[in-house]
């Protein structure tokens, strides 16, 4: 089985994003979601456009505006979103499609909150649309909650979509994870268990949750 890549979620800072770009994730994620601790509006898109091409630059965003999505992929040089709000299967169709027609391999990331209510049918309105599927804990707050979901609930998981695995991921993780033979696992996404503080990433701890990942 490929081993999963690794997306470390909401960086923030620049002389931090440099340094865990040169761990090379294979995703580095940005939160354009205001209510976000992690915020990166601000951040200079200088310091997203120069990162080596082999990582993923994505933009996470929450129920935003479609055309401020548009201008900020543009703005960043993203090369994937990851919808984290209620994102309607048209909405995603909206986005994709004026993406697409001028970057083709550009990739749509569609998230889940998954609890034990999870109504894993809804998935299929999507599974045209999304090139992944992010499996995160369901909260209030959206995302980066540090909260694990029981991971036996994608047992109920039935499409071919590949999928992301989120939601309170950290070092002491990696033995859980090597153990997991779903193929359809592309990626395990990192945030707040790998913090110093919101939006500052331990390179140390990162270095050592990789190194264990099998
Ligand atoms: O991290 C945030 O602050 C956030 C806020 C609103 C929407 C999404 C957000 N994060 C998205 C992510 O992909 C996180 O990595 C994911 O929720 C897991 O976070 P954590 O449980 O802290 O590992």
């Amino acid at each position: 089985m490929k081993r999963p890549e690794l997306k470390v979620c909401g960086m923030l800072h620049p002389k931090n994003i440099l340094e865990v770009a040169a761990l090379q994730p294979d995703y580095l994620g940005f939160i354009f979601f205001k209510g976000s601790k992690r915020y990166a509006g601000e951040l200079d898109p200088e310091v997203v456009k120069a990162l080596p091409e082999q990582i993923q630059r994505t933009g996470v965003f929450v129920n935003e505006d479609s055309e401020l999505v548009l201008e900020l992929i543009h703005k960043y040089g993203l090369n994937a979103v990851q919808l984290h709000g209620a994102e309607s299967p048209e909405y995603c169709r909206g986005i994709a499609q004026s993406i697409k027609a001028i970057q083709p391999e550009f990739k749509l990331i569609k998230s889940f909150g998954v609890n034990a209510d999870f109504d894993f049918e809804q998935l299929e309105a999507y599974q045209e649309v999304a090139d992944y599927f992010l499996f995160d804990t369901q909260t209030p707050d959206h995302g980066g909650s540090g909260k694990k979901f029981d991971w036996s609930l994608l047992d109920k998981y039935t499409l071919d979509v590949p999928y992301f695995l989120s939601g309170g991921i950290g070092p002491e993780s990696a033995e859980a994870l090597n153990a997991i033979r779903d193929p359809r696992l592309s990626a395990i996404d990192i945030n707040s268990r790998f913090e110093l503080e919101p939006g500052l990433k331990d390179a140390g701890k990162l270095i050592e949750f990789k190194n264990k990942l099998s």
